[in-house]
């Protein structure tokens, strides 16, 4: 079974698609991940965020069993991936190896759940299931100031909720696999829901894909 979670940031896909990985057994890949990671090492290269050269180099050798550095969750890595994520040819290059991780782990007869921005709509268009995960952005703001400053009002709240807004017209807006919901794709919208619900929900959702 392949699972495709997309949503904008901070609506909780990656809280949901590892709650699935681990009720069904799945291998999992956070694709936002490997963006961050592109972005954080063409940083510490020194390369520009426009270099599309460099971003092609660094996303063909970079390590997707290593993208666990703390800087990863950063504010500025997620900016950084989002500005890289425009160039069609790294996400090009980007897509062969997400692509490859999901193949695999179907040959090792495990499945997979990848969860991004355009999982259902490109990497894995014939998934089992496509989930399209989202919250008002306030809500989502609230959560990751929580999450970061434990707070959920005040000048952190005021910033996250700007750069949510930011980040989400340039995701939607650019011309290379913008984020969008697949037509196939079950809209799930965790505005007023917990995890825990979110979670049942999705199972739901799951369940009724693999007795149909
Ligand atoms: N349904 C929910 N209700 C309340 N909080 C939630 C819910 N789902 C996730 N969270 C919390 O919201 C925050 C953001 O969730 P998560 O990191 O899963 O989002 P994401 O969409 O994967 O983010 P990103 O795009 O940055 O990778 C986390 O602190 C998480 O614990
Ligand atoms: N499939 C994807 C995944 C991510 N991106 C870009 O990376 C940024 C960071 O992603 P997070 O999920 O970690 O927030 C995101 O804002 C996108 O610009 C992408 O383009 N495609």
């Amino acid at each position: 079974m392949i699972i495709a979670v997309d949503g904008p940031a901070a609506s909780g896909k990656g809280t949901l698609a590892k709650r699935l990985a681990a009720q069904y057994g799945l291998a999992y890949l956070d694709t936002g991940r490997t963006y961050r990671g592109v972005a954080l090492a063409m940083r510490r290269a020194g390369a520009s965020f426009e270099d599309v050269t460099a971003a092609v180099e660094t996303a063909r050798r970079i390590d997707f069993d290593a993208l666990e550095d703390p800087e990863m969750t950063s504010t500025e890595a997620g900016e950084g991936a989002s500005r890289i994520a425009v160039m069609p040819d790294l996400r090009a290059a980007l897509v062969e190896r997400q692509r490859a991780f999901a193949e695999r782990a179907a040959r090792e007869g495990r499945g997979a759940v990848l969860d991004g921005r355009d999982v259902g709509t490109v990497i894995l268009p014939d998934a089992t299931v496509k989930l399209f995960v989202t919250a008002d952005v306030a809500e989502r703001a609230r959560r990751r100031a929580l999450e970061l400053y434990g707070i959920a009002h005040g000048p952190e709240f005021d910033a996250l909720l700007e750069m949510l807004r930011r980040r989400d017209a340039r995701d939607s807006g650019r011309a290379a696999s913008p984020l969008k919901q697949a037509p196939d794709a079950y809209l799930l919208d965790t505005t007023d829901m917990d995890a825990e619900a979110a979670f049942s929900a999705a199972v739901r959702v799951v369940e009724r894909a693999l007795v149909a």
